[in-house]
């Protein structure tokens, strides 16, 4: 064990063909397992994630239990930030919550940086007992995209408008840029930290920049994102974008040297590929149609399967993470059926 026989995804992800459609699922690990449910009555997230033989078995689970054609590695996008400063607490049921809210000049400059080798050398230490002993499929590494990152830093929490987010960026332009620069460098050290580990890929979640127009997007986030995937781009490793809401900015994204454009279920794929996207395409089932009956489920897969084998590079996945109610027997079942559906119809 420990050498990849299943590298559909890693194809898919480079744009070239494959016998069948890869399929995996954001927030695959997690809630709706029942095995991980169990483990959470003793432990928390990070708990978890720092003893790496128990984190490791989390990221396994849904490649045992699915077949999915690719693990993501169990942990946060809030997990490096403990090492610049930042106190996060996961709370049950509202998320991310952080008691020193990033809100002023003076806040920025104190933020410190991250050393992935002391500061998570347990992510690490997961990430090589799962690539040199036990997957057989590519392991996805992931960070969050410095909006999405900076939203909890400045609100303190969840939000649902991003209202002091905004306000900062509008009013201390300055702060704002020192801030993005601070957290590419972490982003960058934090991704090639995980793929020098062995993570085969590795996705940025900008999963609430979809708040910004696209114009704001090109002013204040695009440059830092050039800097990002540039920098990751020498790893030769497929680089993978995605956020929630977020159509509007899927050509701007196509722009950036990466290799994978996500999308969730608001923007069909041919209509994306007839907007100009030219990249490998992963998505975009709506989540909420996994608590549907399987006629649906089947339906909305097939035109999206369907869409998505018009060109090379298509990776199956929802529009957004897998929620708690949806049952596990489901994912397996869909799995099944995209692997099935799509390699009759690629051999067609
Ligand atoms: C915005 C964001 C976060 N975390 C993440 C994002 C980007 C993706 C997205 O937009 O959903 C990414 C993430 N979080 C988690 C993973 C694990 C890997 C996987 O996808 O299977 C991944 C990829 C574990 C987790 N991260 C979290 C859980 C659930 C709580 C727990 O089990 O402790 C898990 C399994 C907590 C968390 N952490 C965050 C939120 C919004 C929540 C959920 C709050 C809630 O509904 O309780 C921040």
């Amino acid at each position: 064990m420990g050498k990849i026989t299943n590298d559909t995804f890693l194809r898919a992800a480079k744009g070239e063909k494959t016998d069948h459609v890869p399929v995996w699922y954001m927030r695959q690990a997690g809630r709706s397992q029942p095995e991980y449910r169990k483990l959470k009555e003793k432990y928390s997230l990070f708990e978890i994630t720092h003893q790496p033989e128990l984190c490791a078995y989390v990221t396994r689970l849904p490649v045992e239990n699915y077949n999915v054609d690719a693990a993501i590695l169990y942990k946060d996008i809030m997990t490096p930030l403990p090492a610049l400063g930042v106190n996060v607490e996961i709370v049950g049921g509202v998320g991310p919550v952080i008691d020193n809210p990033v809100r002023t000049v003076s806040d920025v400059d104190k933020l410190g940086e991250l050393h992935p080798e002391k500061d998570i050398d347990y992510v690490l230490e997961t990430i090589k007992i799962l690539t040199e002993e036990q997957l057989t499929v590519p392991l996805i590494g992931f960070g969050g995209a410095p909006f999405t990152l900076a939203s909890y830093m400045v609100e303190g929490g969840p939000s649902k408008n991003y209202h002091k987010t905004k306000a900062f960026m509008y009013s201390e332009p300055k702060a704002w840029a020192l801030l993005m620069d601070k957290l590419a460098d972490m982003t960058v050290a934090y991704l090639k930290a995980q793929i020098n580990a062995g993570a085969s890929a590795v996705q940025l979640f900008d999963s609430w920049v979809g708040a910004l127009s696209r114009a704001d997007y090109c002013a204040y986030i695009k440059p830092v994102m050039e800097k990002i995937f540039t920098e990751l781009k020498n790893e030769n490793v497929p680089l993978i974008m995605h956020g929630v809401g977020a159509s509007h900015l899927a050509l701007e994204w196509n722009d950036l040297p990466l290799d994978v454009v996500g999308l969730d279920w608001r923007l069909p794929i041919a209509d994306a590929r007839k907007m100009g996207i030219t990249k490998a395409v992963q998505g975009n089932l709506d989540p909420a149609v996994l608590i549907s009956s399987w006629d649906v489920i089947e339906r909305k897969a097939k035109e999206i399967i369907d869409e998505g084998i018009q060109k090379p590079g298509y990776i199956f996945n929802l529009g957004h993470g897998v929620f708690p109610d949806v049952n596990p027997d489901t994912l397996k079942k869909l799995t099944a059926f995209v692997h099935e559906y799509s390699a009759e119809k690629l051999k067609q």
